[in-house]
This record gives C-alpha cells, structure tokens and sequence, in this order.
C-alpha cells in the first residue's frame, strides 16, 4: 500500500501580532512591539503550503485558534460583556491580554507529538496535543487544539487521540518540535526521536542557566508510553543546554530528520556519538548522518537563518529536497553551505526557498508552520477531505483571508472589540469551509 508523510500547516490567525511574548526565543524578543501584517502572513503560509502540494506532497491545513480568548480572560477574572472584558484587560493587566491573544497556534509542529500507526502496539496513528505549559500564551491552546485534531483526524479505527500532560512544568511538553522520526519508508516501523531540554526531577542533570529547557524527559517518555512505543523504536537525546542558552528554544532550531537522514550542527546534542550509534543499531536501514560543524555555520547564524528549521521532504521522485526560509538565503555562511550541500553524497539534492518573513519575526520557520503525520493510503481517505490542499481550498482560503484580515496589527489594536468580532465571523466561516464543526468556545 502507498505510504506518505503529510504536513498539516497552521493556518495564521487573524490576530498574528508581535509581542515578545516568548523568553529564550530571539526573534520574538527582537521584534516585540512592531507592527506584523496579518494577511501577509496567512498568505505567506498559503503558498507554502500549496507549493508544496504542487510538489506532489500530501498537504492539509489546521485551523488556528480563537484568539482573542475570551475564556482565559473571564477565567482570569474579567467580566462584563466582551468589550468590557477586552477594555479592563487592557487597563488593568495589557501583557496577560497580550497572551490571550496570540496567533502562536500556527507553528503547528508544537500542536502534537504523533506516532505513525507502523511505530504502535495498536497499529493506529497517535496524536497528543503538547501541553506547552513553558508559556502562558500557548499553555492556552492544548484543549482547542486536541478539538481541531479530532475533527481533522475523526475515524477512530485509524486515530487514537490523548489528552495534554499533566500542566506542569515537570511535563513540559512542546510537541513534534521536540520530536522527529526516522525510517527506511514511511509505512515500516522506525525510530522515534525524543529531544529533550532538561531532566526535570533530577536536579543533578544539566540544564541551560539562562533560557527555559521547555522539554523534559518525563513529557517525553510519558508520550511514548501513552503511544504504545517501546524501547526498539524510540531514542531520547538531550539537547546541548549551552545552545538553548544562545536561543536554541526548541529541537527544530539545531536539527530535523527524515526517513534515513539526521541533519543536525555539531553542537546540537548532548552525548552524540552515543546517541548516534544508539539511533543506527535501531534502524533497520542505513542512516545519512549530516552533521553541521560550527566553523562553517555557527549558532548564531543557525539560529538567525532557521537553517535547521527547514523541511526535508521527500518528493515523488525519491530525491529529497529542503524547504528553507529565505532568510538561509540571505545569510552567506548559510547559503554557502546548502549550494555545497546538494553536492554531497547524500539524499538531499535540491533547496526550494520560501518567503515566511512574517513568521520567522516570531521564531517561527517552515518546520514551525507544519505538523508531520506519517500515513498510508487508507488513513488518508480516514481524514478529513476538506482540509487537504488543493487548487480550490487555496483559492477559497486566500479569498477567505484577504476578505477578513488586517494587513497592519499593533498590540494597541488587540482591545479592539471589532477586532473579536472580526475574528469570530471568519473563523466561524473557516469551520464551515473545512467542514470542523464547532471547535471554539464562542461556537459552542
Ligand atoms: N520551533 C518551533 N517549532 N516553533 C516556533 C514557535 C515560535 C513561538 N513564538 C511565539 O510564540 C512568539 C509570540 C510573540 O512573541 O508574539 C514560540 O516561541 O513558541
């Protein structure tokens, strides 16, 4: 049977805002307060996406999230109708507004961990939403979240779905970015690769001393219990607590993995050789390796370009591509080195370069945007159609966005109780257009 992996990217909100908002995430830090520009970046990943598709990629879309949330600010305290609500937020407390509402939902590769239904005891296709308690802004999305994948995946003869960790920060949890897969094929049993900032209940274990290390090995090891692993088909590696100190948030800023290739810098990990080897002795395939030294791209320039936050896919020929922000582009220690990169003996032989300038201010690159499920022919008919890109939904999506969205948004336009409203009546439209029923709060 024909066996794929599809990327599910996160369609931008239409609150997509600046607010640095995330400590130990650069971007976010450098550009809090400027101006973002809604529609750009929800057009941005549009075409991401349906380039992809084009590609001959399996390609499907997750809806965002309600924002501003309304909820947490009543749960907070805040009462009175919706424009009171926004307005005394606002007065009394701006940055818990500002949290409330994020567009951070669209970097969908923190929505869930998931484990392909060739890795499981119970042969179905695991989805755990993370938990992302690091953050107050994205510790408010599991629930909706878990809401969105079990429409978008609903067959439960083929998906099993779990509810988020325990929120607290022994289980912090941030989903596939801190998760990768490696294979000889899609559809056969692989490796799964948990990342992990920190051991939380051993104090004696390294950790950053500067930025938050938002993955602990017990969130890991318990999402590999609750997906039916075991220890043949998984590897938990530390990351290097020194990168995380120089902006390394997330696994997915210092390396990603597909079917039998591990692209990562020298410095990402910690103990590699061993893990290395653990991953090889694992695998029933032979693993491409690249490692990345640091005299010919540094931390700095991994973490302002994304190279590591790049997607390798496999396209139809069996040849593998990246799909790297042009930012790779504009760096020239970088680019230098991805033009010798498709030089090298190894799968990788083409870079296609895609404009995420909007995401990428927050830290959020193309492996960001996009959360990977690993399927085969019958899971793909299980999903739901009207979330896979296609001529007609991107044409359909951008008409949706161009006549909802702001091209210009501050975090003083956040209290603007038209903003909600104009929030509410697209994503109300957007659940009809993907077909999700009632997902949000304000719909039920
Ligand atoms: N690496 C992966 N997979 N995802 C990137 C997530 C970026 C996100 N940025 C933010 O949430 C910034 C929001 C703000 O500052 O307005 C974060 O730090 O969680």
């Amino acid at each position: 049977m024909k066996h794929f992996e599809a990327n599910f990217d996160g369609l931008v909100g239409p609150t997509h805002n600046y607010a640095g908002l995330s400590f130990g995430n650069v971007a976010s830090f450098n550009n809090a307060a400027q101006a973002s520009n809604p529609k750009a970046a929800a057009k941005q990943g549009l075409k991401k996406a349906k380039s992809l598709a084009e590609m001959g990629m399996v390609q499907g879309m997750l809806a965002p999230q309600e924002r501003p949330d309304l909820t947490t600010l009543r749960r907070i305290g805040f009462t009175g109708t919706d424009a009171q609500v926004l307005k005394s937020a606002h007065e009394q407390a701006p940055l818990l507004l500002n949290a409330c509402c994020s567009a951070s939902s669209m970097w969908t590769a923190n929505a869930a961990t998931i484990s392909p239904s060739a890795d499981t005891r119970d042969k179905k296709i695991h989805f755990t939403p993370a938990n992302l308690v690091d953050k107050l802004h994205r510790s408010i999305e599991p629930i909706t979240t878990g809401l969105i994948l079990q429409s978008t995946f609903s067959d439960p003869n083929h998906f099993h779905h779990h509810g988020h960790l325990p929120e607290h920060a022994s289980f912090g949890d941030e989903g596939a970015a801190n998760h990768t897969r490696m294979c000889a094929q899609y559809g056969e049993s692989g490796v799964e690769l948990f990342v992990y900032g920190q051991e939380a209940t051993n104090p004696n274990a390294p950790r950053p001393a500067k930025f938050p290390a938002r993955q602990t090995l017990e969130a890991s090891r318990a999402v590999a219990r609750l997906h039916q692993l075991n220890d043949s088909n998984t590897v938990f590696i530390q990351q290097n607590p020194d990168v995380i100190d120089q902006g390394v948030f997330h696994n997915d800023v210092i390396a990603v993995g597909n079917q039998n290739v591990l692209f990562y810098h020298e410095q990402a990990f910690v103990d590699t050789q061993n893990k290395l080897d653990e991953i090889q002795s694992k695998l029933n395939t032979e693993s491409h390796f690249i490692e990345v030294p640091t005299n010919k791209v540094s931390i700095n320039d991994a973490v302002k370009s994304y190279l590591f936050n790049t997607q390798v896919i496999t396209l139809p020929s069996g040849e593998m591509a990246i799909i790297a922000p042009t930012d790779c582009q504009e760096n020239p220690a970088v680019f230098a080195y991805l033009n010798e990169l498709v030089t090298l003996e190894t799968p990788i032989k083409k870079v296609f370069y895609f404009d995420v300038k909007q995401s990428m201010q927050n830290g959020g690159g193309p492996a960001c945007l996009r959360l990977r499920v690993a399927m085969n022919q019958h899971e793909l008919s299980a999903v739901n159609q009207h979330t896979l890109m296609n001529d007609q939904l991107f044409s359909t999506l951008n008409q949706w966005v161009d006549k909802h969205y702001r091209d210009r948004l501050t975090t003083k336009d956040l209290a603007d109780p038209q903003l909600l409203i104009e929030s509410r009546t697209a994503l109300d439209e957007l659940t009809q257009i993907m077909k999700l029923g009632s997902v949000y709060q304000f719909q039920r």
